[in-house]
């Protein structure tokens, strides 16, 4: 059944004048979601999309556990956003999209913007750190569970954590007054420094599960099974020959049994990239177990289930673009 419908007011303790502006380069899943819960705590909120609909702007969410609520965002596509007007960006794109989408809106950043960048995977947000260095750049990594229902509603379905730190020092420096902002919200976030060694904690239940579940079109819990068990163990014995050679920490009990015990607590998951590929999409196979393989190959390690692995999402459910 749905909900009763509501409409929130905005903070009546901020005003125009105070209120800071985030604007959200992606109105997809996540996007909207932070584009709600945002809005609902008294941001000024401006959604940034490829191609406008007429329907785009009434926009609703369903709060974890929560009911329906409506929030009052603008939507807008990206030409008619101003020059150097945006000072807070979120990119919430897939991995793939986010540096095309950024370069697309380059000119639309105010010269001490702030990015903020919500992908999955590794290699995007070094690669735009890098190529947009003269702008605070911070990632997040984000365990909550959101999608839309339709193009106007988003669910939020799992909650989570979302791990926040600035990935260059202009982001390191504003890092605490951004987590701020976004801890009053109902988005849980902490701080997290170094935010590298989170991203990679997390990568690394991602190059575990992700590939497998695309390749044996399966939920997350089918991974226990004892031949694709099998298959994880390799891929994060892989994962941990990298990390080491990298200086990183690899968590106590051994990436194994952690990503045994996400199989576990995501049984009945889709994950991500079975997504993609179930709506003919492409995935982020590129940024997850490619990310891990191109590390792999520059540090001399040879990772032959991550290549196969990899090398088969490829071919399976790439080929046609
Ligand atoms: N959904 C979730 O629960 C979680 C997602 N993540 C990660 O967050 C990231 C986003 O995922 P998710 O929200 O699910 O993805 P979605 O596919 O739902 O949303 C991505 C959005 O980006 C838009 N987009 C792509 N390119 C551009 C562009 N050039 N300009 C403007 N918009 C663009 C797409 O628009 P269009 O419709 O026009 O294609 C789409 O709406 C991924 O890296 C994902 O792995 C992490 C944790 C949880
Ligand atoms: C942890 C996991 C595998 C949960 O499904 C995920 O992050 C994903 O699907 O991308």
């Amino acid at each position: 059944m749905t909900a009763p419908h509501q409409t929130l007011p905005l903070n009546p303790s901020t005003t125009q004048d105070s209120i800071p502006c985030w604007s959200i380069l992606g109105a997809g899943s996540l996007g909207s979601l932070w584009a709600g819960y945002l809005s609902l705590s008294g941001y000024a909120v401006q959604l940034l999309v490829r191609r406008l609909a007429l329907s785009d702007q009434t926009r609703s969410i369903t709060p974890y556990q929560g009911e329906r609520l409506s929030y009052p965002a603008q939507v807008s596509d990206i030409q008619s956003c101003a020059d150097r007007s945006i000072q807070q960006l979120i990119v919430a794109t897939k991995a793939p999209d986010a540096l095309p989408a950024l370069n697309a809106i380059r000119p639309k950043l105010a010269d001490q913007a702030t990015i903020v960048l919500l992908q999955n995977g590794m290699g995007a947000q070094q690669t735009i750190a890098a190529q947009f260095e003269q702008y605070a750049v911070l990632a997040a990594c984000i365990t909550d569970g959101a999608y839309l229902e339709n193009s106007q509603h988003v669910i939020h379905a799992g909650k989570g954590l979302t791990r926040i730190g600035g990935l260059n020092q202009k982001g390191q420096a504003v890092e605490q007054q951004i987590a701020e902002q976004l801890q009053k919200t109902a988005l849980q976030v902490e701080l997290s420094q170094p935010i590298e060694q989170v991203l990679w904690n997390k990568l690394a239940i991602n190059i575990a599960i992700n590939g497998l579940t695309a390749v044996h079109q399966c939920l997350n819990g089918a991974l226990a099974e004892p031949d694709k068990n099998q298959q994880v163990l390799q891929l994060c014995l892989e994962t941990e020959k990298v990390m080491r050679a990298l200086g990183l920490t690899v968590p106590e009990q051994g990436l194994f049994a952690l990503a045994n015990q996400v199989i576990a607590g995501t049984a009945a998951n889709r994950s991500s990239m079975l997504q993609d590929t179930q709506k003919g999409q492409p995935t982020e196979i590129e940024f997850i177990n490619g990310y891990l393989l191109r590390q792999a190959q520059h540090l001399g390690i040879d990772v032959p289930y991550n290549a196969a692995l990899t090398a088969e999402v490829l071919q399976r459910f790439h080929q046609a673009r």
